[in-house]
């Protein structure tokens, strides 16, 4: 399926990544990656595997840091604000913007408490709110057609399209500003994959999205941006190429972008 887009003529940076290095100890993941990721619009991020695709997402809500010793030096400002500086609370930033991983990891509890799960962390919502807000998060991540009847049983219970859409429902509860996915379909099948393409194609636009993705066809279907990240020689990841996602499949700058997303390489 094709989806129609309008990419925006006021175009308002939700994340601002200004020459952005990454290590892990002393080996060097991304080298001085700069680019915007546009408020309302979806960014895809595509590049062969291991140029530092989920490195780069996972540094823009800082949750790379739970893996271990890194280091991070540039810039990200979300809505101005940078979100490496010493005073910023984590737990708000990642409310703000939220997570979803390649493999769905619900957690061992009920439907209704995967997706409660962080709203009674940072508020004392009364039982009709709470109802509301799941309801609406289920709604919002095309989920509660099939659980509705169903919100005690377990969210292991779910198929894996369905835990991905919990997944998504819980992120949204919180009610973020911008959503990453780092390849939140490449462990469904196509018609969950489908799924999930026309649930970022509908919260498009209230939500910024920026998404990894392995599958060109993917990119091309869901985003109005992308980004081609490669390595260089010493294997460290950069971005090459960054433009309309119509650009980038059509007519390329640069010879390497083009080599990919025709499949010559990679
Ligand atoms: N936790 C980690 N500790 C050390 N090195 C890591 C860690 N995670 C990733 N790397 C290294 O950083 C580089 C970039 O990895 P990353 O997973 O970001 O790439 P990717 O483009 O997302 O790859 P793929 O498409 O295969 O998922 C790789 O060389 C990888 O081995």
């Amino acid at each position: 399926m094709n989806y129609t887009k309008s990419v925006a003529t006021t175009l308002i940076p939700a994340l601002r990544v200004k020459s952005l290095n990454f290590f892990y100890g002393t080996r060097q993941a991304i080298d001085r990656v700069t680019m915007d990721i546009y408020q309302g619009q979806v960014t895809a991020i595509i590049g062969p595997s291991g140029c530092g695709k989920s490195t780069f997402i996972k540094a823009l809500n800082r949750i790379s840091e739970l893996e271990g010793k890194v280091k991070v030096e540039g810039q990200v400002e979300f809505f101005g604000q940078d979100i490496y500086d010493r005073r910023v609370n984590l737990n708000r930033l990642r409310r703000e913007i939220g997570m979803v991983f390649q493999k769905p990891n619900p957690f061992p509890m009920s439907i209704y408490d995967n997706v409660a799960y962080g709203v009674r962390a940072q508020s004392r919502p009364s039982r009709m709110q709470l109802d509301d807000i799941v309801e609406s998060a289920l709604k919002g991540a095309a989920l509660w057609d099939e659980v509705k009847d169903n919100l005690k049983k377990s969210a292991l219970g779910l198929s894996g399209g369905q835990q991905q859409r919990l997944c998504i429902a819980r992120a949204l509860a919180v009610k973020p500003k911008i959503l990453l996915m780092d390849e939140p379909a490449s462990a469904l099948d196509p018609i969950s994959t489908m799924k999930i393409e026309e649930l970022i194609h509908s919260l498009r636009g209230e939500l910024t999205i920026a998404i990894v993705t392995h599958n060109m066809q993917q990119a091309a279907r869901v985003s109005d941006y992308t980004a081609f990240f490669s390595t260089d020689e010493s294997r460290i990841g950069q971005m090459v190429e960054f433009d309309e996602t119509e650009k980038i499949f059509s007519d390329a700058n640069d010879p390497r972008t083009k080599d990919y997303v025709e499949g010559r390489f990679g």
